[in-house]
């Protein structure tokens, strides 16, 4: 058997090998030709996986080691039969400690404020529960639940009457709630003076020629991008005017990456009726060193932000894409190599659940909020 895989695709030989050959590739650039003989493809969102890639090849299993999954020309893929799978909720806790390390490098204790949040799947799911276990008001916007899903359901002009809005749906261009430029100019105007609005969900479900002229006239206004709407080029202007900009890394946690790669393997398995030789606990590295400590006697928030920053300085990602538009601006290096190359060397970065908190926390809101975030820690 033989498999075509992203060279950016984690431990694919280590899960992969006893099965098929492997050819690694660069995803962006996948060709017909070079995917013609193989039976399974595995892939990330960087690949077109449509009727010209896969005409006339082989291909029977597609796999995206991703949670979106707009990649893929679906109707294509079930009219030939070819199975498809994507790894849900690989990568939502990664996406969600993303969240916090932005609020915090805000200065912005979300236990004050009200969160609007746009999606509430697995991503926007867990965002909503480990709030509301540190006692945050927060508004739904999800038109495909019910009450009995989430209570907090609400229009969608009302979570955007939050105090911070952030965006967790996939992309879509058809269906009853098609998700594409669903905040657009008229949308973005609603948000409230002082207002903070993150996506880390898809560029194009916000217009950002439309984010670009609300940010323009307004100063109040603090944004968050992580994916950007013509990816992997973006608006070097929107970038200089959101508070950070990183080059769609949100989901990029090390153990987020590994479940992808694991979760495509078991799908990959059950459909070539094969047995699994390798489980995500065998490939899953220790984090060395994974004590961490805080000032837990004083002020909660400052204790909270600074376990975060300890593990993710979201800082970093921002710098950098900045540095790539400066280098573009001034010498002309070309901006969307540059935003794969960030993605393909990103530091290796592990969830909060890796980490013990040093000492014992005796205070009740800073408990509730450290267990919210996943870190470990004795009372
Ligand atoms: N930036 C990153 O690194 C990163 C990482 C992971 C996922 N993502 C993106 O986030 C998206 C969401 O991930 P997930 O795991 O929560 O997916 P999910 O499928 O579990 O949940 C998505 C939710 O969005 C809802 N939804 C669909 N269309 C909507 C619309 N028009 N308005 C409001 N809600 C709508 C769905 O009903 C669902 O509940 C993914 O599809 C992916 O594109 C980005
Ligand atoms: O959909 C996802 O899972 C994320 O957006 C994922 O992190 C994308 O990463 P990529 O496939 O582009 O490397």
């Amino acid at each position: 058997m033989k498999i075509i895989a992203d060279e950016n695709i984690p431990l694919v030989e280590e899960f992969f090998a006893p099965h098929a050959e492997i050819v690694r590739l660069p995803g962006r650039n996948m060709t017909a030709e070079q995917v013609r003989d193989a039976d399974a493809l595995l892939v990330r969102s960087v690949t077109k996986v449509n009727e010209a890639l896969l005409a006339g090849s082989q291909v029977k299993f597609v796999g995206t080691c991703t949670i979106g999954m707009d990649h893929l020309q679906q109707d294509y893929l079930t009219k030939q039969n070819i199975a498809f799978t994507n790894a849900p909720g690989c990568n939502a806790n990664s996406v969600v400690e993303y969240v916090y390390a932005a609020l915090c490098y805000m200065n912005i204790d979300w236990r004050q404020r009200t969160v609007g949040i746009i999606g509430c799947g697995n991503v926007g799911g867990a965002l909503y529960r480990a709030l509301k276990a540190q006692g945050v008001e927060c508004r739904c916007y999800d038109p495909f639940l019910t009450a009995a899903d989430n209570p907090d359901l609400a229009e969608l002009d009302d979570v955007l009457q939050a105090d911070i809005v952030s965006m967790h749906t996939p992309l879509t261009t058809s269906g009853p709630h098609p998700s594409r430029h669903l905040l657009s100019k008229e949308q973005l105007q609603l948000l409230p003076p002082g207002a903070v609005l993150l996506n880390a969900g898809r560029g194009p479900v916000v217009d950002n020629q439309a984010l670009l002229q609300v940010l323009r006239a307004r100063d109040d206004l603090q944004v968050v991008l992580d994916v950007w709407e013509t990816e992997p080029n973006f608006s070097t202007d929107l970038l200089e005017r959101v508070t950070l900009g990183s080059p769609h890394i949100a989901g990029y946690s090390f153990d987020g990456k590994l479940a992808g790669t694991s979760m495509i393997y078991q799908a990959f398995c059950r459909h070539f009726g094969l047995s699994e030789q390798i489980s995500l606990a065998q490939v899953t590295p220790k984090v060395a060193n994974n004590t961490l400590s805080a000032e837990l006697e004083g002020d909660d928030w400052t204790a909270i932000c600074d376990l975060v920053a300890q593990v993710y300085d979201i800082e970093d990602d921002d710098r950098a894409m900045r540095k790539l538009a400066r280098q573009h601006l001034d010498h002309g290096v070309d901006l969307g190599a540059g935003f794969d190359l960030l993605r393909k060397h990103y530091a290796i970065r592990r969830e909060f659940h890796n980490y013990q908190v040093a000492g014992k926390v005796k205070k009740e809101p800073l408990a509730k909020s450290l267990a919210a975030l996943g870190f470990h820690f004795n009372k």
